[in-house]
């Protein structure tokens, strides 16, 4: 059995046939790449494994759970998308300790841990509003895993980031990996996919070709 499986997954948004009968199947452990062209239907897959829109057709099961119907949302799970908004006036470690109180799964140390796995500073009092958008996205991605999310499905996560920070991201994956997480990445760099990815799953038109 398949750690994550999609199953003729269809969605259809006002006429319009957003994902097309998809089917795949994917293992745990794995870093797997959505590459594909504008609209091709990438952040909407993502979506759908998170269990954040409902499938017209199909269905996303992982664990042997069907998302949307034996649970509402993909069971930990971490998401970075964009536009995700975090508390402008409070500080980067503020923002994760709010989060962290609703699920009482991070400790001060896993807060603490995953900004500086990012490169940001845990100290800073800086807030927020403050922050430049690779600081920004740092922070949107600290929060995607700072609860030891196995799954983690990510829209762009290089965006913003300057080659450095794209070097240390890398690394933080391949240690996910290690750890047995699974981590889907949807991006346009494919030199960023192909040095991380076990594989890359083509996207077009809402579908993922099937040579692959
Ligand atoms: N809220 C929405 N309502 C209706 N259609 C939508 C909505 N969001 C996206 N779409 C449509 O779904 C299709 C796939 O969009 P999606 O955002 O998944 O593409 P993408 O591959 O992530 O693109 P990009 O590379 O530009 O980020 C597009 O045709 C888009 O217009």
């Amino acid at each position: 059995m398949s750690y994550l499986e999609i199953e003729n997954y269809t969605k259809v948004i006002r006429q319009e046939t957003i994902l097309n009968h998809l089917t795949i199947s994917l293992e745990k452990g794995k870093i797997y790449g959505l590459y594909g062209r504008n609209g091709s239907g990438k952040t909407m897959l993502l979506r759908a494994i998170a269990g954040l829109i409902m499938p017209t057709e199909g269905f996303v099961k992982i664990n042997d759970q069907i998302i949307t119907k034996d649970v509402d949302f993909a069971p930990h799970t971490g998401i970075l998308i964009e536009h995700m908004n975090m508390l402008s006036y409070l500080s980067a470690k503020e923002n994760l300790e709010g989060i962290a109180k609703i699920q009482k799964i991070a400790s001060e140390e896993d807060i603490i841990e995953a900004l500086n796995a990012v490169g940001l500073d845990p100290q800073s009092k800086k807030r927020v509003f403050r922050y430049s958008l690779g600081m920004k996205q740092k922070l949107c991605l600290a929060q995607s895993f700072f609860e030891h999310q196995e799954l983690l499905l990510l829209d762009e996560p290089t965006n913003a980031l300057d080659e450095e920070s794209v070097q240390r991201i890398m690394m933080l994956f391949e240690s996910f990996k290690e750890e047995g997480r699974t981590l889907i990445i949807a991006s346009h760099d494919r030199d960023f996919l192909e040095s991380i990815c076990d594989r890359i799953l083509p996207i077009k038109k809402g579908t993922i070709e099937k040579r692959h």
